[in-house]
């Protein structure tokens, strides 16, 4: 019975630092029980999406409902779903045990906190030893670990997660991501995480979205390609498909080979009359966008999946089936690099 509620409702959401926009999101349905991932470069606005979906700050315009309830008449024990460690987490100023129960003090939840302590210790990977630690006795990665057991504890319904593994070594890095799909798994977590480990988060996320200068790049209209990358002769980064096809980024010279590139759908174009630098696909599938009306049309190219929109129209004039042969052009001067 009922409509399905969507976990969130974003509608023309603008958020400005004084006098400049640095959020405008027009739409955003966000779903529960879900690993979204949310790519960006740096200063695209992933922080500032972050802290209003965890009602730290408010929109300028807009508005947002949280599992069908305007945010603006959220009652706190409603707001107490979302759970954020954000980039930089604090530690109070007290041991580890004080540290990890202090969201459940906030909530009256205070049972067998011992126990819960222990529990939340060994999902980070540290032993109950370490609860009789002092926050000024950790290690970056421990510290950041400690920081995570804090909001695990709570079983939140949202956990968002603002580079979780950004400057922690790598075993900590590892035992973070374990910990939180185990979140996931074990009480349905819903995740929302930002992340320089881009192959990482490409690989786990049930969906993605993207930020650039502040804007949404809709959901379902993101391509990603990621490293490794080969170099021409004049230094710019070329991505060599499995299939021999190249793509050449111009002016790439100074990026990172560690840096990926996102194409936004509408910046590619298929079966165009000039053929000069186009690439070899095939149609992997055509369904409807259950957002638009619109088709979406995946294809892949030696390997790597894209996805286009197209009208019904332009699908049935190109004659476009899954199977189909096509030709693909990129425009390779409106990517963006993250
Ligand atoms: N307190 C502030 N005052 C002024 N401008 C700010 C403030 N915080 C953020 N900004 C600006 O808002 C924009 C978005 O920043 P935000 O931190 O949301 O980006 P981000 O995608 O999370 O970046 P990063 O990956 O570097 O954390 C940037 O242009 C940033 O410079």
């Amino acid at each position: 019975m009922g409509i399905m509620k969507h976990l969130y409702e974003l509608e023309n959401i603008t958020y400005f630092h004084e006098d400049k926009k640095v959020l405008n999101i027009d739409k955003l349905i966000l779903d529960e029980k879900q690993i979204i991932g949310v790519f960006g470069p740096n200063g695209s606005g992933k922080s500032t999406l972050f802290s209003l979906i965890s009602f730290i700050n408010k929109p300028k315009n807009g508005n947002i409902y949280f599992q069908g309830k305007d945010s603006k008449k959220l009652e706190h024990k409603n707001k107490q779903d979302v759970v954020i460690l954000p980039q930089n987490p604090y530690l109070l100023k007290k041991s580890v045990y004080e540290n990890i129960i202090y969201g459940l003090k906030l909530r009256n939840d205070t049972n067998n906190l011992n126990y819960r302590v222990d529990e939340a210790l060994s999902q980070v990977g540290l032993t109950s030893s370490f609860k009789y630690r002092y926050y000024n006795q950790l290690s970056g990665g421990e510290a950041q670990r400690v920081a995570l057991a804090a909001r695990l504890i709570l079983k939140p319904k949202v956990l968002i997660l603002d580079e979780p593994t950004s400057g922690v070594d790598t075993n900590s890095a590892q035992l973070i991501k374990e910990a939180i799909f185990l979140a996931k798994q074990k009480w349905d977590t819903t995740l929302i995480i930002s992340s320089h480990d881009h192959n990482w988060l490409n690989h786990t996320c049930d969906k993605k979205i993207a930020l650039f200068q502040g804007n949404l790049v809709e959901s379902g209209s993101i391509n990603l390609i990621f490293p490794p990358w080969q170099k021409d002769e004049n230094a710019n980064l070329v991505k060599e498909f499995i299939d021999n096809q190249k793509i050449v980024f111009e002016n790439s010279n100074s990026k990172k080979k560690d840096s990926i590139v996102m194409i936004n759908s509408k910046d590619i174009y298929i079966n165009c009359k000039d053929e000069k630098n186009s690439l070899d696909a095939v149609i992997s599938s055509i369904y409807k966008d259950p957002l638009e009306n619109k088709m979406q049309v995946e294809f892949v190219i030696g390997g790597i999946t894209f996805n286009i929109k197209l009208s019904k129209e332009e699908i049935k004039d190109n004659e476009l089936f899954p199977g189909s042969d096509i030709k693909v052009k990129i425009d390779t001067s409106k990517v963006c690099w993250i």
